[in-house]
């Protein structure tokens, strides 16, 4: 396999790699586990990047590569768990956070569908499992949650690029994502979703206009972020309600997590505003991943600040 360049996209097997030896370099940091395998069989591997103390922490749930072709996404989960381990011990934010809380990073969510990107069709979304009495393959694991499922912003035709499933948690993925959250949302303070493109932070709700109990707190604490991320490169992100702020979607991992209790939950939308969209070029790897680092830095501490 090709060797692993965090300023490059990285095949899934290259990342399969990386994360073994990330890993294995750094036992004092990070840990390793595979919370279920993919449609395809491919093994979900979740890193926890956090100072080992042999008692739980609170902890941040970070999945990066929901949907295959939003490449960044893959390369911000590799970047933040390099960025944690380099700078434990000389940047004090970072280690503040590394010493008093656990960070879940599940660095590839839809794998299958990440190696379809590779080898057949770049701007493929979905998952790749078979739907029943169609020939369409796949189905959208971002209106797969049990979450207002497939009521608006979703589509029960398999064809479709947002096609919400046979049911809530349909997708071998979505049920091994959900299985770990539940097991446990009682230390899990924090969920983020990385998405592209558009450069938005948004939160609950999608499935529905009303407001979340937590709004404005929700929408304080997504304006800070989007500040800190502002003052690398001056970037401009959009923070807001997901169905005021995007579009109304159901079945969201965010609004679940959401009504699971995971108060901070947040969907990031990276780089760009769609002059290369999904095709971001390697190129702005570097500065996204910096400017996104102070953003998820931010939330974290937020949590942290205010358990
Ligand atoms: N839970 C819905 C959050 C808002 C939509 C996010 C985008 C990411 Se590509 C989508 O899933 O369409
Ligand atoms: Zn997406
Ligand atoms: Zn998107």
């Amino acid at each position: 396999t090709k060797a692993h360049d965090y300023t490059k996209y990285n095949s899934w097997a290259t990342i399969n790699d990386w994360a073994v030896s990330i890993s294995s370099a750094n036992a004092n940091l990070i840990s390793r586990q595979v919370i279920g395998n993919t449609y395809e069989g491919r093994p979900m591997h979740l890193l926890t990047v956090g100072k080992k103390t042999g008692s739980a922490k609170p902890a941040v749930f970070m999945d990066c590569g929901f949907h295959a072709r939003e490449w960044i996404t893959h390369a911000f989960c590799q970047w933040f768990v390099n960025e944690a381990v380099s700078t434990y011990g000389s940047d004090p934010e970072m280690t503040n956070l590394l010493d008093r809380m656990d960070f879940f990073v599940l660095p590839v969510f839809n794998i299958d569908g990440y190696e379809y990107t590779w080898t057949k069709d770049r701007m493929w979304r979905k998952t790749r499992s078979k739907n029943s009495g169609s020939s369409c393959i796949g189905t959208d694991p971002n209106r797969n949650f049990n979450a207002g499922w497939c009521t608006t912003g979703a589509s029960s035709n398999p064809c479709s690029d947002t096609y919400c499933g046979s049911s809530p948690e349909s997708e071998i993925e979505s049920k091994n994502l959900a299985n770990f959250i539940r097991t446990n949302k009682s230390i899990i303070k924090a969920y983020l979703t990385v998405h592209s493109y558009s450069q938005l932070l948004l939160f609950p709700y999608s499935y529905k206009y009303g407001l979340a109990a937590d709004h404005s707190e929700l929408l304080s604490v997504s304006q800070g972020a989007i500040a800190a991320l502002r003052t690398l490169y001056g970037t401009r992100y959009t923070s807001g309600p997901g169905a005021t702020t995007i579009y109304p979607a159901a079945g969201g991992s965010d609004d679940w997590a959401y009504d699971l209790g995971v108060k901070y939950s947040y969907t990031f939308e990276l780089r760009d505003e769609g002059r290369y969209g999904f095709l971001l070029p390697e190129s702005q790897i570097k500065p996204t991943c910096e400017e996104t680092m102070l953003a998820v830095k931010y939330i974290a501490s937020y949590v942290l600040n205010n358990l």
